[in-house]
């Protein structure tokens, strides 16, 4: 029987039993009262049994939380900044295994879930360096003879982190990383969907070195009840989230009373601008790997595609051309390049927003359909045409491998539409023109800009959303900020 998360992989192998327990004060949880089982997207074949937490269970991981928080927060920074070099040593040295580990639970092609482990270390290994950055300042008083304003840098103490199953590991370590980097505690509860991949790295946080109760992992089926848990403790000092606009905004209502700190990374709409000017080839190869990542499921994938009349037949033609080239399949059958998506509501979902859009005169130039053959949550990679503007697909997330090209005329026009929207999180534009890439910067209301690049995501760099896409910065010198509060004090000698 396997009871760690990262022994899961070897299990579905042999075709053993396996059932994973949380993950509390530095050891699994073996015999929860109850199990819930995850499953492959694939073929709908149940991958493990994971613990089946409630609100006792919360209790008890902040409870450990709170115990461990001031022996680390007090830790010297460079101790705890060698034990995050060594967790992201461990990760690096397991990414095959948690690569499968994420393939078997969300579905994507190994390459890209292998590459996902990759970028989530790559925040652990940032952030075990800015561990030793985390300055204040001084602050001319005017009085320097007799005082000095000095701002410390503090951690908060024990913070909560919910995370969605588009990117089940990366979407934890950007979080965990700065949060631990600084001195908290955190207790994270993954998607109900994914929760292997969270429990395989808080296993391997262990070790590394991270102390018992410093970073807890819980797992259940009713994710409403981990919200109010996380909410209505006043021991938890801040909730980070990932995931849509309609969980983050009841999440900040509950967080509300105990005026919690939060940090929302939510959903996104983003446009895509092609313009005449742009170098075609590029734009194609930016489009196709910002949409088809994760079979579209990515928050910063381009759902409207703005493309200018000048080139709009051509591209149009090229990128159906290389959708009915895409190899779709099972995330762990080599050759894969676009996976299943989620559920069968998610397949539904897409569904509808094609439909819409062809009800609305657009064309199928490529896709438009279920893949039975394949099993029930695969979809074709979808091309359309001619989508008008008031399509379903320019007002909500599609999150499936549809691109829905609309054309547009003037650079005036297409900055209209493109800013037509609550959601502000990513954006992309292509053009040669240096004056036309400068003012995309400056006007596409989004907290992320690509100009001739379709794949922005990088530890070094700021990510987060403006307008109901959330606010907060992960990755970067700036993700610490969630995770520290700023303390004046003022010295009079
Ligand atoms: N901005 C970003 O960085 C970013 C990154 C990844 C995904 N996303 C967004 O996430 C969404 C897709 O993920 P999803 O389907 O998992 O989103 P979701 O909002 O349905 O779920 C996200 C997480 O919240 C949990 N949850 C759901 N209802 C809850 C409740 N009432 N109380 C507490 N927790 C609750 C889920 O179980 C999951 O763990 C998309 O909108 C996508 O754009 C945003
Ligand atoms: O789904 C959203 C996050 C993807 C990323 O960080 O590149």
């Amino acid at each position: 029987m396997a009871s760690s998360a990262l022994e899961v992989v070897t299990a579905v192998a042999k075709g053993g039993p396996r059932r994973v327990g949380h993950w509390i004060r530095g050891a699994a949880v073996v015999d929860a009262p109850a199990y819930y089982k995850v499953r492959n997207p694939a073929n709908d074949d149940v991958v493990a049994e994971v613990a089946d937490g409630d609100a006792s269970t919360v209790d008890e991981a902040i409870r450990a939380a709170q115990e461990a928080y001031p022996a680390w927060r007090d830790k010297p920074v460079e101790a705890r900044a060698k034990i995050l070099r060594r967790w992201y040593d461990l990760v690096v040295q397991r990414s095959d295994a948690l690569g499968r580990l994420i393939s078997l639970e969300n579905g994507k092609p190994l390459g890209e879930a292998v590459a996902e482990v990759r970028y989530g270390a790559s925040f652990i290994e940032w952030f075990s360096e800015e561990a030793r950055r985390a300055y204040g300042d001084v602050i001319p008083t005017g009085n320097e003879g007799d005082r000095r304003a000095i701002v410390l840098r503090q951690p908060l103490g024990v913070c909560a982190a919910i995370t969605p199953w588009n990117f089940p590991n990366a979407m934890l370590t950007r979080k965990v990383a700065p949060a631990l980097a600084a001195g908290n505690t955190m207790v994270a509860r993954p998607s109900e969907l994914t929760p292997l991949s969270a429990l395989a790295l808080a296993e391997l946080a262990t070790e590394a070195g991270v102390p018992a109760g410093v970073f807890n992992v819980v797992s259940g089926s009713r994710a409403s009840v981990f919200g109010d848990a996380f909410a209505n403790s006043c021991t938890v000092r801040m909730l980070s989230f990932t995931g849509s606009t309609r969980v983050g905004r009841l999440l900040l209502a509950q967080c509300a009373p105990s005026v919690k700190r939060t940090e929302m990374e939510l959903g996104g709409l983003a446009p895509l601008i092609v313009f005449d000017d742009a170098d075609v080839e590029v734009a194609l190869n930016g489009l196709w790997s910002a949409k088809m990542r994760n079979s579209g499921q990515t928050c910063i994938s381009p759902n409207r595609i703005y493309v200018q009349s000048g080139v709009y037949d051509t591209v149009v033609e090229r990128l159906a051309a290389r959708a009915r080239r895409a190899r779709v399949g099972p995330g762990l059958e080599s050759g894969t390049e676009v996976g299943p998506l989620i559920h069968a509501a998610a397949v539904d979902k897409v569904e509808r927003h094609v439909q819409d859009c062809v009800q609305r005169g657009a064309q199928v130039l490529a896709g438009g359909k279920r893949m039975p053959e394949l099993g029930d949550n695969f979809y074709a990679p979808t091309v359309l045409r001619d989508v008008p503007h008031d399509a379903l697909v320019a007002r909500e997330e599609t999150f499936g491998p549809v691109i829905a090209v609309m054309r547009f005329e003037t650079e005036d026009e297409v900055v209209r539409l493109a800013n037509d929207t609550e959601y502000g999180l990513s954006s992309y534009a292509f053009t040669r023109d240096l004056g036309r890439a400068f003012r995309m910067a400056q006007q596409l209301e989004a907290g992320i800009v690509g100009v001739n690049e379709g794949v922005v995501s990088n530890a070094a760099m700021p990510f987060g959303g403006v307008k109901q896409s959330g606010h907060g910065r992960e990755g970067s010198k700036y993700g610490l900020d969630s995770y520290t509060n700023l303390k004046y004090v003022l010295m009079r000698y």
